[in-house]
């Protein structure tokens, strides 16, 4: 099980447990630790670790997902040797399945300008092998998405996925079903993205059709993993890491993570009231407890003082995300920080337009205006040119 990590709780003479962390250094299990205490902000160390009846071993969300993060970045770290790495590998294409991968991928590009405008505009600054890439990952990510929150969400079912899930694995050997996954295969075949991201993304597909609730942050955080965390680390392969950076290849995916997790906090945030409205919600019952309020004062959508303070404390967390996202973004290929730094700044002011809405988000939805996207845009572009890559901090 190498690159894995694993609490294993023993007991003791003295009958408490001893923790013992396998398969990553010490060193970088506290530092992991010391960012997941300060991530999560709620929770204590002594709150991981938890007894099995039989007094086995387990991983919590966040080791789980930082196992999956250690085999990413394994995998492109030999790579990095300079920015030429990420180049294309030469098509196996004939000239005329040659036109209809173009075709398939311009239709990739169409779909995400139509979806996603200013991350479309973003993507314009990469180069054409990549950007049409993330287009090809983004038309995927689009699809599993719709399959649960579409138009025919009602009659998905956990058959379904799994057919969704074999399809996935054909395209990855280089059989695809349709032209967007003729797209998706062509970029996996030339660019080093793993398929455990996309399984993974899957899997919160399927967490999504069990569960309605979450226990804790924990759960969340899984959640959030799985359907977002994903894409960024599914995004960094193509996109591609700075040649000049030399900070380590796992930071960069911990990064690309936390801006996933951002996302889709904010996103869960910004919805609360349209998720109730369909049963579901995906705030912490733990925290929602503490903070003495129930799922029915949910479903009652009054703006009280104490929801106030609790949304303060989850807007807060999904700030912190968002800056830890932010010191990954320079370590990144320079023509692809541009879409990155734009849609981190766009969607974090989904959070200030909460707080302008008093909280009210039962009944008010949040967005960013277009004026406001627009000055976005310059904004990223200076934050692209500005700063340097920080050095080594291990
Ligand atoms: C450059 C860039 C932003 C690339 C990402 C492109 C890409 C492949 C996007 C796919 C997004 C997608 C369709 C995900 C499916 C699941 C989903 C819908 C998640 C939610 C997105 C917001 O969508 P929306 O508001 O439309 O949601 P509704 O379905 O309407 O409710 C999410 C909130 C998550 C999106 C997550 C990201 C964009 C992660 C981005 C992270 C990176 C690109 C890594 C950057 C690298 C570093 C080092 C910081
Ligand atoms: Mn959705």
């Amino acid at each position: 099980m190498s690159g894995a990590v694993m609490w294993v709780i023993s007991p003791t003479d003295n009958g408490r447990s001893m923790v013992k962390l396998k398969g990553i250094s010490g060193k970088r299990i506290r530092r992991n630790v010391s960012k997941m205490k300060h991530l999560n902000g709620f929770q204590v160390f002594s709150s991981m670790v938890a007894h099995t009846p039989s007094g086995a071993v387990f991983t919590r969300s966040e080791q789980k997902v930082y196992d999956v993060v250690l085999k990413q970045a394994a995998l492109v770290r030999e790579k990095r040797i300079s920015d030429l790495v990420f180049d294309v590998k030469p098509g196996k294409a004939m000239p005329a399945s040659l036109d209809l991968l173009n075709g398939a991928y311009d239709r990739c590009g169409e779909v995400c300008a139509e979806y996603a405008k200013t991350f479309y505009l973003g993507t314009l600054l990469m180069t054409p092998q990549r950007q049409r890439a993330i287009w090809a990952i983004y038309v995927w990510c689009r699809r599993t998405d719709e399959l649960v929150d579409g138009p025919n969400a009602s009659h998905i079912t956990p058959t379904a996925l799994d057919r969704w899930e074999r399809r996935l694995n054909d395209l990855f050997r280089g059989r695809p079903y349709d032209m967007f996954d003729a797209a998706l295969s062509d970029t996996v075949s030339k660019f080093p993205v793993d398929i455990q991201p996309f399984k993974d993304m899957i899997e919160g597909m399927r967490m999504d059709l069990r569960t309605s609730r979450y226990k804790n942050f924990d759960e969340l955080y899984l959640y959030c993993y799985y359907v977002a965390g994903t894409v960024g680390l599914m995004s960094v392969p193509v996109m591609g890491i700075a040649a000049d950076s030399n900070t380590s290849t796992e930071s960069v995916y911990n990064a690309a993570l936390a801006l996933g997790i951002a996302n889709q906090l904010t996103n869960i945030l910004r919805d609360v009231g349209e998720d109730a409205r369909r049963g579901r919600i995906y705030l912490p019952q733990d925290e929602l407890g503490r903070a003495g309020l129930s799922d029915d004062d949910i479903f009652a959508g009054k703006v009280t003082e104490k929801w106030r303070n609790f949304m303060k404390e989850q807007i807060k967390r999904a700030r912190m995300f968002f800056d830890e996202a932010e010191k990954g973004v320079v370590d990144l290929n320079p023509a692809s920080r541009w879409p990155v730094w734009a849609s981190l700044l766009i969607y974090r002011q989904i959070l200030d337009a909460i707080e302008d809405n008093d909280y009210n988000n039962f009944t008010k939805r949040a967005y960013v205006r277009k004026l406001k996207k627009i000055a976005s845009l310059p904004v990223a572009y200076g934050k692209t040119l500005m700063r340097k890559p920080r050095t080594r901090s291990i």
